[in-house]
């Protein structure tokens, strides 16, 4: 597989239904194909409920779909078990909502930890971080313009600078896809435009495929390779950013249109 066709991510047919109990089932996604290449953002947009946040945590691999497949490149990441999947979800790199960083280490061993899934031995197990990682640490915090701040602790961080810290550490897992979750909702419009503009040039330079759902339509208008909108677990449209009216957005966010 050359290095470039295995950072795609594709979701073919995914349906998840969840149980209600006595027996029941509701069915929040249905028929999802999406295809993401190297180099891509792609924007999940949906009003609250439509199934972002499945469609996302299915890519992940942190839930099974009901049916259909997940692939990075060519594996189906679905069929995967025990340290094959673990493997295989090495490949993900995850951006959420907060940074998740450890406030009282260092930046720098923030990004460390992103190396962590190369290296389960007795020393890691008792809290060593990998030393042999640290010139990639480094280098994947200066791809975030901010090797300057390596020693600094992460406490010390505004919450643009922390999420940037965190885009270094899902780099430091050397990924084929990064799954960013609502990433600059907690963010000053400025910092949000420094967040997303991060994510379109890692994903344009490191020929990435990048899957955000943002809640912001201006950002990922500008931002976006992409955008697709989710209706009650269906997707009402994938097209070019350029290509998505202001009525599609409107009707994706009518609760009682279909
Ligand atoms: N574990 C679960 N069990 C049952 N229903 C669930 C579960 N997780 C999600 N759902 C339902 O699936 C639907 C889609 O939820 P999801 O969180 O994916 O939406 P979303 O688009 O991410 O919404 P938001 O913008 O509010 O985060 C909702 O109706 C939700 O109640």
């Amino acid at each position: 597989m050359s290095e470039t066709t295995d950072r795609s991510l594709l979701l073919r047919g995914i349906t998840k239904s969840f149980e209600t109990g006595a027996g029941g089932s509701k069915t929040v996604l249905e028929g999802i194909d999406l295809h993401i290449g190297p180099g891509e953002l792609v924007v999940l947009l949906g009003a609250n409920g439509s199934g972002k946040s499945t469609t996302l945590k299915i890519a992940s691999g942190m839930i099974a779909p009901t049916a259909g497949e997940v692939r990075i490149g060519r594996t189906d990441i679905t069929q995967m078990h025990g340290e094959t999947r673990r493997q295989s979800r090495m490949k993900l790199g995850m951006v959420f909502q907060d940074a998740r960083l450890i406030r009282r280490r260092s930046v720098l061993s923030n990004v460390l930890c992103g190396t962590l899934g190369r290296h389960q031995n007795i020393a890691t197990a008792l809290g060593f971080l990998p030393q042999s990682e640290r010139p990639l640490a480094m280098a994947c915090l200066e791809r975030v313009g901010l090797g300057a701040l390596a020693g600094q602790r992460a406490s010390t961080l505004s919450g643009g600078q922390a999420q940037r810290v965190s885009v270094a550490r899902a780099l430091a897992q050397k990924p084929s896809v990064i799954l960013a979750d609502e990433p600059v909702a907690s963010l000053d419009p400025e910092s949000a435009e420094e967040v997303m503009t991060l994510l379109t040039t890692v994903a344009r330079n490191e020929r990435l495929a990048v899957l955000c759902v943002l809640h912001q339509i201006d950002l990922a208008r500008r931002h976006a390779t992409r955008l697709v909108g989710l209706k009650k677990g269906h997707i009402a449209f994938d097209l070019p950013a350029s290509k998505v009216t202001d009525t599609m957005i409107s009707t994706l966010y009518t609760r009682d249109a279909s």
